[in-house]
């Protein structure tokens, strides 16, 4: 019979709202207790009552109603009530009578909660034990932080991510040519860089046209949220900067580019990560960089990680493109003479490199490479520490391969009128009304084109917003053409309502007319046929216009139109382009360089004062033999860095496995069971998740109220946009798993089973212990050290059967009891249960030590690795930054010391006994 004296405190086992109730009375066979945590009394038959006594046990913590937390030292007991000798923080001593408890109790631990009755199904007890061996794997994952993009597997992408993504503060400018997917590249870098604690503050600046493609890019293919700032946002300050509200910031940089207010705020906050899009746009001349260069260059300077994107980077030029190398490492790129005379000397390492694949290794190296290292490692270093390598990637299409053909439709149209004149390469400018089209043979042609191509899209781009806008008028209206303008006369909102129409398979414009701002960043790969009806004279900005269509995710050939006046300038420039740089059908790597070097010639060509002919033979011969400089050279050298094919296919391989185990699937329809999510079949590898009537939302904060249909399915994730792409690394995994670690879900259960051979009333208590290192996030602790769950099993004899019954068999012979007989079982049991915890406590604390030992071997080995190599590249390389030697040194000190401070957390606990 149970004793009850007024002043215990008991827990109901019932109803754990109630908090920590207080005997207030006990007459015969009834007892009441109050329970100040909700302020109500309850009175039970004291034979009965779904009770359990709080007795805390030496080594646990306390909480006293006056809210002082307390370290229990010793136990006593005096006329029925507890007395607790504790110490404070300060190590000072207090006792405490049990009366003086807070009310407010959570019994949270596995031991409390299985000493008071509190059990969980034996579902939740192994949904629990699966969650830390998978987050265990995971962080041991060689495709950590790259499982999670909606993305197709692309190695060249996949490379340059895994690479950056796992450095600390990387700074990098990311130079693919267009359209292979430099905003793909940034995003996995980002989720990598997040996922893993390495950064959480990032700000990325983009034109405004690209605004919304890399917020819906950004949401779509990582699930990174991001807020947007426009004008309005700035402004709405509250006297708070902006900046700060907000963790994952994307911002038009003109916005901040004239608003030395808003540059000033944005510089005051932290950023992990900047990123720079459209990075050719900075303003940069010797001497006198321009506003939105010194800005970024502030930005730079105070933000550890910074990410330049430009698919053109010498545009603008030699100089312009190391000023951009300038931003993201200035210790590097000081001088602008050394930089020209080190681009000289990049043909003779690809040669090297060439010779020594070929297996035509040199006698002598040149110095700073080790004679003794193989081919293999020669190599690499070469790419290693040759010039930009650590800080400029750039693919090209010859590289990545697989891009469809292009087809060059040019229509030499007859001039009249005032186009006619000879020197007009853009003759609609000159234009006071729109009066022009009706006498403009290209406008005619540009209709009937139209209306032949139909229904097929087309892009249209020319010059000006003007232009475009007349052009659109015209064609809608005059020529009942389905169309839409796209130019800088028009809201965000306007162009991006105008794309979006031009999008729609189904009943969407047929052509869209941009403007130059067209031409960049945007997403057209859906239309097959290009029109140009201007060209401009620089190389790179044509580049981008093709780049509109010839990019990743064009599935058939890019027809490309160019209609010009016969006999004008307009013919000179477009021959020039056609036959001198031969840059329409396919990318002309040397287009600009050679632009600038012909320049005046060309003006001269465009006027009709040099002889046109001329002009392109010596530019197809200039071209030809820098195209082969640059693919010998420079190019080689870069892509060869870019992406080391064998790197990359492991990669794929490593996410491929992943995927392909089905593990992730089955695990995720445990949790919904046990977290009370519905989960219905939608199609092979797909389900509708929907919120169950008793489903915690705090375990579950990503699903809609609505529901949410999900795949496991990479390609079904691709071709589905409405459904979620789950994959270990989705929020809504993420987040859920998180979750049930930290709360106290499937912590504590009991059961029975029969066992041949086992005498009756034997105990079993499994056990699971993680390691718990409290060290910062960015740290990457995980790498040396992971939850390393570790599984114990111990009989009544304190013997070690955790090898003898697994996990699993033990999940297959357990047996449920129902509450009341549970709880009977503990109450008789409590004082075993505690010896057979310090037992299994003990057979962990073992293991505990050789992984120890292991994890700082690992950290030794892998960091101390890393800034040998990082000390020896550094001499021979100055790119490689002090403070990145630094911080790697700063890493091993730090991560020694948490590996020797790490210690054991039980993380669930279950008592088995054996019956007959
Ligand atoms: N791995 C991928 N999987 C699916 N789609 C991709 C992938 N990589 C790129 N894309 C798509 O290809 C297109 C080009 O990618 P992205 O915009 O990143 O290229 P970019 O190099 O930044 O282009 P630009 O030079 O025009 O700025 C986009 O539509 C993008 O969504």
């Amino acid at each position: 019979m149970v004793e009850f004296a007024l002043g215990q405190r008991w827990v109901s086992h019932a109803d754990a709202q109630l908090g920590l109730g207080i005997v207030v009375a006990s007459e015969g066979p009834r007892v009441t207790l109050s329970f100040p945590a909700v302020g109500e009394e309850r009175t039970y038959a004291a034979g009965r009552a779904p009770l359990t006594r709080l007795r805390f046990k030496t080594g646990d913590r306390l909480r006293t109603a006056d809210g002082r937390e307390l370290d229990v030292t010793a136990v006593t007991e005096r006329e029925g009530l507890l007395f607790y000798r504790t110490a404070d923080a300060a190590g000072e001593a207090h006792e405490v009578p049990e009366i003086e408890l807070d009310a407010f109790v959570q019994l949270t631990t596995p031991q409390q909660r299985l000493r008071n009755g509190h059990f969980d199904r034996h579902e939740a007890f192994a949904l629990r034990v699966a969650t830390c061996l998978q987050l265990d794997r995971l962080q041991r994952d060689p495709a950590r932080g790259l499982l999670g993009p909606r993305t197709q597997l692309l190695p060249h992408q996949l490379y340059i991510a895994a690479s950056v993504g796992r450095r600390h503060a990387p700074r990098v400018l990311l130079a693919d040519e267009v359209g292979l997917g430099k905003t793909i590249e940034a995003g996995m870098i980002l989720h990598q860089q997040l996922l893993t604690g390495r950064a959480s503050r990032v700000l990325v600046l983009v034109p405004e046209p690209l605004l919304h493609q890399w917020l819906v890019e950004m949401l779509r293919r990582f699930n990174l949220h991001f807020a947007l700032f426009d004008a309005e946002r700035l402004a709405a300050g509250d006297g708070e900067n902006p900046f700060e509200t907000e963790q994952l910031v994307l911002c038009a940089g003109d916005l901040l580019y004239e608003d030395p207010e808003a540059q000033a705020d944005a510089l005051a906050a932290p950023w992990d990560i900047v990123v720079v899009d459209e990075a050719h746009h900075l303003h940069w001349q010797p001497d006198a960089p321009g506003q939105d260069y010194r800005f970024v260059s502030a930005l730079a300077s105070a933000s550890p990680g910074l990410l330049l994107l430009t698919a053109t980077p010498e545009q603008l030029g030699v100089e312009s493109h190391f000023a951009r190398l300038a931003l993201i490492d200035p210790a590097r790129f000081h001088d602008l003479e050394v930089f020209r005379a080190e681009e000289a000397g990049y043909r003779q390492w690809s040669e090297l490199l060439e010779a020594i694949e070929a297996g035509r290794r040199p006698a002598s190296l040149p110095p700073g490479l080790d004679e003794g290292a193989s081919d293999a490692v020669l190599i690499g270093r070469i790419l290693d520490r040759h010039g930009t390598g650590r800080v400029l990637y750039r693919n090209t299409r010859a590289s990545v391969g697989g891009f469809p053909a292009r087809q060059l439709h040019a229509s030499a149209l007859p001039a009249a009128g005032p186009a006619a004149e000879p020197g007009a390469l853009y003759p609609e400018r000159h234009a006071r009304d729109d009066a022009w089209l009706a006498a403009e043979p290209r406008v005619a042609w540009l209709r009937d084109k139209l209306r032949a191509l139909r229904p097929q899209k087309a892009l249209v781009i020319c010059s000006t917003a003007r232009c475009a806008e007349q052009l659109e008028h015209y064609l809608h209206l005059r020529a009942g053409i389905r169309c839409a303008a796209f130019h800088e006369g028009l809201s965000i909102i306007e162009r991006d309502r105008a794309a979006a129409w031009f999008a729609d398979a189904e009943s969407g414009a047929q052509a869209l007319v941009c403007s130059e701002i067209g031409s960049e960043g945007r997403n057209f790969q859906f239309a097959q046929h290009l029109v140009l009806f201007d060209l401009p004279r620089n190389p790179d900005l044509l580049e981008q216009r093709i780049g509109r269509l010839d990019r990743i995710g064009q599935t058939g050939e890019v027809h490309i139109h160019v209609p010009y006046l016969a006999g004008t300038a307009q013919e000179r420039l477009f021959r020039w382009l056609h036959e001198g740089l031969d840059i329409f059908r396919q990318n002309c790597p040397a287009g600009r360089p050679v632009f600038d070097a012909f320049r005046e010639q060309l003006e001269a060509t465009l006027e009709g004062t040099a002889d046109s002919d001329r002009l392109i033979a010596e530019t197809r011969e200039a071209t030809a033999a820098a195209n082969r400089r640059l693919a010998e050279g420079r190019d080689r050298l870069l892509e060869r860095n870019a992406c080391r094919r064998p790197e990359a296919e492991r990669i794929i391989e490593a996410i491929r496995d992943s995927e392909r185990s089905g593990e992730l699937q089955a695990y995720f329809e445990t949790l919904c069971d046990n977290l009370n999510v519905e989960h219905e079949y939608h199609s092979e590898g797909c389900l509708v998740l929907r919120p169950g009537e008793h489903m915690d939302t705090a375990h579950f904060p990503a699903l809609p109220e609505d529901g949410r249909t999900v795949t496991f399915d990479r390609a079904t994730a691709l071709a589905r946009e409405d459904m979620a792409f789950l994959s270990w690394e989705h929020p809504m995994v993420t987040e859920a798993m998180e979750a049930i670690l930290s709360t106290e879900l499937g912590n504590a259960a009991l059961g029975t089973l029969k066992l041949r051979g086992v005498a009756t009333g034997t105990l079993l208590l499994e056990c699971l212990y993680t390691v718990n290192a409290s060290a910062p996030k960015s740290l990457q602790l995980q790498r040396f050290l992971s939850l390393s769950p570790q599984r114990v099993l111990v009989d009544s004899r304190d013997r070690d059967l955790s090898q003898a019954v697994s996990h699993e068999r033990l999940n297959q012979l357990v047996r449920r009891v129902d509450h009341a007989t549970a709880v009977g079982i503990i109450r008789q049991l409590q004082g075993a249960v505690d010896e057979r915890l310090a037992a299994a406590a003990g057979l962990a604390e073992k293991h505990l030590t050789t992984l120890r030992e292991d994890a700082a071997r690992r950290a030794e080995n892998y960091l101390g690795e890393e800034i040998t190599r990082l000390e020896s590249l550094q001499r021979v390389n100055p790119q490689v930054r002090d403070d990145e030697i630094e911080h790697l040194r700063w890493q091993r000190e730090e991560s020694l010391a948490a590996i020797a401070r790490a210690d054991l957390h039980l993380q669930a606990v279950r008592l088995v006994v054996v019956t007959a």
